[in-house]
């Protein structure tokens, strides 16, 4: 799975290039197939899971070829090849997004059930609840879901018993091509949620309210495609960024990214005293005093992202005092902290909330990443150890960072892949 090497000691000072965000262009990628005609994609991330989701529509009867390093042109498939192959879909959460987009256009889908991190059991109930209140037959055979539409799926008011982002964009994408109104409540509200309705909607379709609790879906019966469109940038890349230059002493200037998007997490830097500058499309993290220790709850968006407690807990397990997470998303998305405890960490994990007392020095040694953000977080602890660490299963961290190692090293990092 390839190993990161990483000499810690180096503060990070220099400007970085946010990419495309992961999780808005996966999203982005399954609701192509919606469309009757060519679209563009832009500012899409050269990382694993963009490639994986591209084989997986491939293999659905689409065409995906790269036009350039960050922009994708799709050709949405005319007629749908069923069943998206195990040993593809079981690489990535994301690929449960390709249900609601299949029924809505060909009144059929059959996806094995999706894999990605074990950060959690992770169910799809929301999704089969959105789903078949549109009115899709949906069952679960031989570890795959398969489902059809006996006539047209039909709008209908449908409540999340919790603001699931992949339901949310399960269902609006549905929606958008059943009869009559759909009304999500209670829906997601992250950035990625607001970029996939832009979309939609560029393409021809009615959404309104993204952003807020209740998205309102008018059905229409087919979406042109033919347009081009850019991906949002990664507000999780940034946030790493942000985090690793907090915790390396450093000063960074983020370029191509939005400063809201990054708001909870800056809010908390700040807390920790750290000087995050917010421009236009830019964002400065200036850190040249002690940190001091900060407590964290994750939320759903606009609350403090799940996506980013890990890069923290590395950052404040040198911070002197104590730091509190609490984890309110995913039940396993501490596995870092024994990774970080072999680094000198000192980190009490009780259930969902994990008590960190700052130390004075990690030490590098050899860890393992055991999910995307793990790995990043092992990374921002190199930056800061002492002497090298050894980051092994460095492949998790390929599906969401794009071309991290020589962003890092741009700004003066010690790393290299082995
Ligand atoms: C590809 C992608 O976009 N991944 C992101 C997405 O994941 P994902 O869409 O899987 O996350 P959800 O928002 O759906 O999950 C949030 C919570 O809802 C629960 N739940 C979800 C669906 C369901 O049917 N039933 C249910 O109980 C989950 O177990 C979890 O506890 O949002 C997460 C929360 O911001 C991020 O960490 C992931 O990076
Ligand atoms: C949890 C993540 O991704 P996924 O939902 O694809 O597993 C993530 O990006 O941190």
């Amino acid at each position: 799975m390839g190993k990161i090497i990483i000499t810690g000691g180096s503060s990070l000072r220099g400007r970085v290039k946010i990419s495309g965000a992961k999780n808005a262009s996966l999203a982005l990628l399954c609701a192509t197939i919606l469309a009757r005609n060519e679209v563009v994609l832009e500012n899409v991330p050269d990382i694993s899971d963009v490639r994986v989701m591209i084989q997986i529509i491939n293999n659905l009867g689409a065409q995906i070829a790269w036009e350039n390093p960050e922009t994708l042109r799709i050709m949405p498939p005319r007629k749908i090849n069923m069943g998206a192959p195990f040993h593809l879909v079981k690489k990535l959460r994301a690929s449960n997004l390709l249900l609601g987009p299949m029924l809505a256009r060909f009144g059929q889908a059959k996806v094995a059930l999706p894999g990605g991190c074990n950060i959690g059991i992770r169910p799809m109930d929301l999704h089969f609840k959105g789903l078949s209140g549109l009115g899709a037959e949906l069952s679960l055979e031989h570890g795959c879901v398969c489902g059809s539409v006996p006539e047209r799926l039909k709008g209908a008011r449908i409540y999340l018993d919790f603001p699931s982002v992949g339901a949310t964009e399960n269902i609006m994408m549905a929606a958008c091509l059943a009869k009559g109104q759909t009304l999500i409540e209670n829906a997601a509200k992250e950035p990625e949620i607001v970029d996939l309705a832009n979309f939609l909607n560029t393409m021809g379709a009615k959404v309104r309210g993204a952003g807020t609790d209740v998205i309102k879906v008018e059905g229409v019966a087919s979406l042109k495609g033919g347009v081009r469109y850019p991906v949002i940038p990664d507000r999780i890349e940034a946030g790493t960024f942000m985090v690793a230059a907090a915790a390396t002493k450093g000063d960074v200037i983020l370029e191509n990214m939005i400063p809201a998007h990054v708001q909870p997490l800056s809010a908390k830097l700040r807390e920790a005293d750290v000087d995050v500058i917010e421009g236009e499309d830019s964002l400065r993290v200036i850190s040249s005093r002690p940190l001091k220790p900060i407590d964290i709850k994750t939320m759903p968006y606009p609350g403090f992202p799940t996506d980013m407690q890990s890069q923290l807990a590395a950052m404040l397990s040198v911070v002197p005092g104590t730091s509190m997470l609490v984890e309110n998303i995913f039940e396993n998305r501490f596995m870092v902290a024994d990774e970080l405890k072999r680094m000198g960490a000192r980190i009490k994990v009780e259930g969902r909330i994990a008590v960190i007392e700052g130390v004075s020095c990690l030490e590098g040694t050899q860890v393992k990443a055991t999910d995307l953000r793990a790995g990043a977080a092992l990374i921002v602890a190199g930056l800061i150890a002492t002497g090298e660490t050894e980051i092994c299963n460095a492949s998790f961290i390929d599906r969401g960072y794009h071309n991290l190692e020589e962003k890092l090293r741009n700004l003066g990092a010690s790393i290299r892949r082995h």
